[in-house]
């Protein structure tokens, strides 16, 4: 008997979807069952569908999948459905799925404001997914849709949550990030003329996302089990796209609310030993480390760092003192594993565990 959970992969052939694809090939728990993107792709296998751009090949438990259109109908046999769909269709389509009975848990930005849906970074805020739990339990029906956040989010939040956690309220951020190109997609995505020996500061509605999103990950459940925003952080962003293909990289300071403030050591010191509930879940693609605190002086870099524990881990470097905040350091996530699909697989193996799914 297979005890193995049917993942369908909705957005399969674009940057998100392809990170799905790799993660999801050798997976303990999930095994790839359906794939779904647009009637540009549907009716192909998946091998001759895809543009593949990942720098590992194409799994072979893959390549003859057939792509379908993404319509609930074809995802019916599915205990998980993963979403990496453009945000400009994702709306209909995840809503026809979760009205349909299936567990959607996706990378768009359409249902991350609404009132009922969690707002998940795994490495943080798995707490939210509670509500999930309660919900399941007394509507006795398992449709639903749990969010991933926005992919620069999902590395500022965790540096902060953990020293929230270990030293109370933050009252100021200011983060300025630097985001590879994968994060604007492969349709159209970034043109390489554009972006060849330049910087472009503008990325469509990422600094109020960053802004927004990282307070609703922080907030609390109210008694009612909606979500309740972190209303005494303010959170201010700026946001650059950079020539890098993979990763990226946020430069953070922080103001305590509090009056006494730790030190440098103790703030490194909470970071390095904050661990979060999929660790201690045994959860298969949790970090080994949730957060790495490097020392040297020109460290974290996207292409050295972006890939420890699979992507799945945060960097954290050059921690020091701010003259106008009270710290800086710099923060380093992997934009399509722990920033978009690892973080949708922790939520499932998260959901699996607690037995959700
Ligand atoms: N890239 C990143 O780092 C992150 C992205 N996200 C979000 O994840 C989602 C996917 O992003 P990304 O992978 O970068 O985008 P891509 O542009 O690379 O991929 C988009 C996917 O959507 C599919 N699609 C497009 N139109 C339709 C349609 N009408 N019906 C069904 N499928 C369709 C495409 O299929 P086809 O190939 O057939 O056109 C493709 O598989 C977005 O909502 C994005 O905002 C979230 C966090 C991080
Ligand atoms: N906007 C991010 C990718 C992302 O996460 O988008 P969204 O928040 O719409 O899912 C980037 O360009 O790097």
């Amino acid at each position: 008997m297979t005890t193995t959970k049917k993942a369908g992969v909705l957005g399969a052939t674009g940057s998100v979807g392809q990170k799905f694809i790799l993660l999801l090939a050798e997976h303990p728990d999930f095994e790839l069952y359906k794939l779904g993107a647009s009637s540009r792709s549907a009716g192909r296998s998946y091998a001759k569908a895809v543009k593949w751009r990942q720098t590992a090949t194409i799994p072979q438990s893959a390549t003859e999948l057939v792509v379908v259109e993404c319509k609930a109908s074809e995802f019916v046999d599915c205990d998980v459905v993963f979403s990496g769909l453009d945000s400009d269709v994702a709306g209909d389509i995840e809503k026809e799925f979760k009205e349909s009975g299936l567990v959607v848990i996706s990378n768009a930005k359409n249902y991350r404001r609404a009132p009922d849906v969690p707002l998940v970074v795994p490495l943080i805020n798995s707490s939210h997914l509670d509500v999930v739990a309660r919900r399941v339990k007394q509507e006795k029906k398992q449709g639903f849709i749990i969010c991933n956040s926005n992919c620069s989010t999902a590395g500022l939040v965790v540096p902060l949550g953990a020293l929230i956690a270990k030293f109370g309220d933050i009252s100021d951020v200011t983060v300025t990030t630097l985001q590879a190109i994968s994060g604007a997609g492969f349709s159209p995505g970034v043109l390489g003329f554009d972006i060849l020996d330049n910087v472009i500061p503008y990325i469509s509605g990422e600094e109020e996302k960053l802004e927004w999103e990282t307070k609703k990950i922080l907030g609390s459940i109210a008694e009612d089990d909606s979500f309740a925003l972190r209303s005494n952080m303010t959170v201010s962003a700026q946001c650059n796209r950079v020539a890098v293909s993979d990763g990226h990289l946020e430069c953070v300071s922080i103001k305590f609310a509090t009056p006494n403030k730790p030190s440098v050591e103790e703030v490194k010191q909470a970071l390095r030993d904050y661990v979060c509930e999929s660790q201690k879940l045994g959860c298969p693609s949790a970090p080994k480390q949730c957060i790495y605190v490097l020392e040297e002086d020109d460290r974290p870099q996207p292409r050295l760092d972006r890939n420890r524990d699979n992507g799945y881990a945060i960097s954290v470097g050059r921690v020091r003192e701010d003259p106008v905040f009270d710290f800086k350091f710099i923060v380093l996530s992997h934009n399509t594993v722990i920033g978009a699909a690892g973080s949708g697989i922790l939520i499932a193996e998260t959901l699996f565990k607690k037995g959700l799914l």
